[in-house]
């Protein structure tokens, strides 16, 4: 199929995909771009983003690197971890700050941020940090229904070294992420979501990969797009097949990758390569390339926007996470695709200045500050 044929003769996005096929436009008199109308009520039209995700507390702690060299853990990975293995790495860090975290709860956070309509799929257990996982996200403003393991594994937790220089490397008990099942796929969400975005690390646990799918069948069949973050090279390493069968069946629309990502989808270090072959694979994809910003491709089109300024950065985790959030969000609301790949930069920017995965500040606030009219 040709690039971008996917999305149909207006590449405008995906709410302007979603609207075209539901038949209703969303600009008001005034021009005004995406405000929510009646019509967003008659179509169905519910999320403008749903993700689905390992739903995961993380535990961070500032590091020095002979830790990592000690652990045997390669630098701003994610390895998989057992609960005794969790368990002896926490007793070798200092204090640590928990807070909720999980790639895709993260990018729903954001997306709810930006003053968008977000919902998130994402298996906690029925015990403490499950009830604090579900408060918070709740509490960020996104939809979450998934119903809690009983009698099982616990939430799962993730153990996050930050390196002196920021760089984030971590160490994932799946605990209770295992039982996410097709079962949690509520089909009326995804139905009525404008687009739906899952993690690549949702390969891992055995079931899940099956509820992606389901998902992504759904969501095509009421007309919406679907979305995946590539998470993390050893991640694209291991499912490295598979991912690339989602793309070339145009089971997936829009594919998010950072450069290591990129480079060990396609097996090459030369990244101009690598994204010539991401164009040909995804109706849309999109590069982060950390200080150097980042690139959209759809068809022959290919925007790019360099990464805002920053004094300092206090702890990379979740920057790929913001960056979709805006980006997704920008999307939503018909920006022109270089200005959606900007706004990503700005919510990828804003993470990366505090400890933690998701906003300390309204996205929304900050993002009309920065001239986004959303
Ligand atoms: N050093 C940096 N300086 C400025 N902006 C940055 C920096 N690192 C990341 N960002 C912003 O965050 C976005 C995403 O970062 P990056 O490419 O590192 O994603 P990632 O590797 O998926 O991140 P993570 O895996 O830590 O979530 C970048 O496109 C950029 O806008
Ligand atoms: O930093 C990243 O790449 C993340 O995706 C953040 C983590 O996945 C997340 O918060 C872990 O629970």
């Amino acid at each position: 199929m040709p690039h971008g044929s996917r999305l149909g003769p207006h590449p405008a996005g995906i709410g302007a995909c979603t609207r075209r096929l539901i038949g209703y436009e969303t600009r008001d008199p005034a021009g005004a771009p995406g405000r929510i109308h009646e019509s967003d009520f008659m179509s169905d039209l519910r999320f403008d983003v749903l993700t689905i995700g390992n739903a995961i507390v993380d535990i961070l702690a500032r590091i020095e690197d002979d830790l990592l060299a000690r652990e045997g853990v390669a630098k701003g990975m994610m390895r998989l971890v057992d609960g005794a293995q969790s368990a002896a790495l926490y007793d070798r860090i200092g204090p640590a700050i928990e807070a909720s975290g999980g790639s895709a709860a993260n990018t729903a956070a954001g997306v709810a941020s930006l003053g968008l309509r977000a919902a998130y799929f994402g298996k906690v257990a029925d015990d403490a940090l499950g009830r604090i996982y579900r408060h918070d996200i709740r509490a960020q403003g996104v939809h979450y229904e998934t119903a809690a393991l009983v009698g099982g594994a616990p939430t799962a937790t993730s153990i996050i070294l930050i390196s002196p220089d920021g760089e984030r490397t971590m160490n994932t008990h799946l605990g209770a992420c295992h039982a996410l099942s097709p079962d949690d796929i509520d089909e009326d969400v995804v139905a009525g979501s404008a687009v739906t975005y899952v993690e690549g690390y949702l390969w891992d646990p055995p079931l899940a990969k099956d509820a992606c799918r389901k998902a992504f069948a759904l969501a095509h069949a009421s007309g919406r797009k679907t979305a995946i973050t590539l998470s993390d090279s050893f991640c694209v390493d291991r499912y490295r097949g598979e991912f690339l069968d989602l793309m070339r069946s145009g089971t997936v629309d829009i594919v998010f990758a950072n450069d290591s990502e990129l480079k060990a989808l396609y097996e090459t270090s030369d990244r101009a390569s690598a994204i010539e072959a991401l164009r040909a694979d995804c109706a849309i994809g999109i590069v982060t390339l950390g200080a150097e910003g980042a690139v959209a491709l759809r068809g022959t089109e290919t925007a790019p926007a360099p990464a805002f300024p920053i004094d300092r950065i206090e702890d990379l985790t979740g920057a790929g996470d913001q960056f979709a959030a805006g980006f997704l969000a920008g999307l939503a609301r018909d920006l022109p695709l270089a200005e959606a790949v900007r706004l990503g930069c700005l919510c990828g920017t804003e993470v990366i200045g505090h400890v933690g995965p998701r906003p300390a500040t309204s996205l929304k606030d900050l993002a009309a500050q920065t001239g986004f009219r959303l």
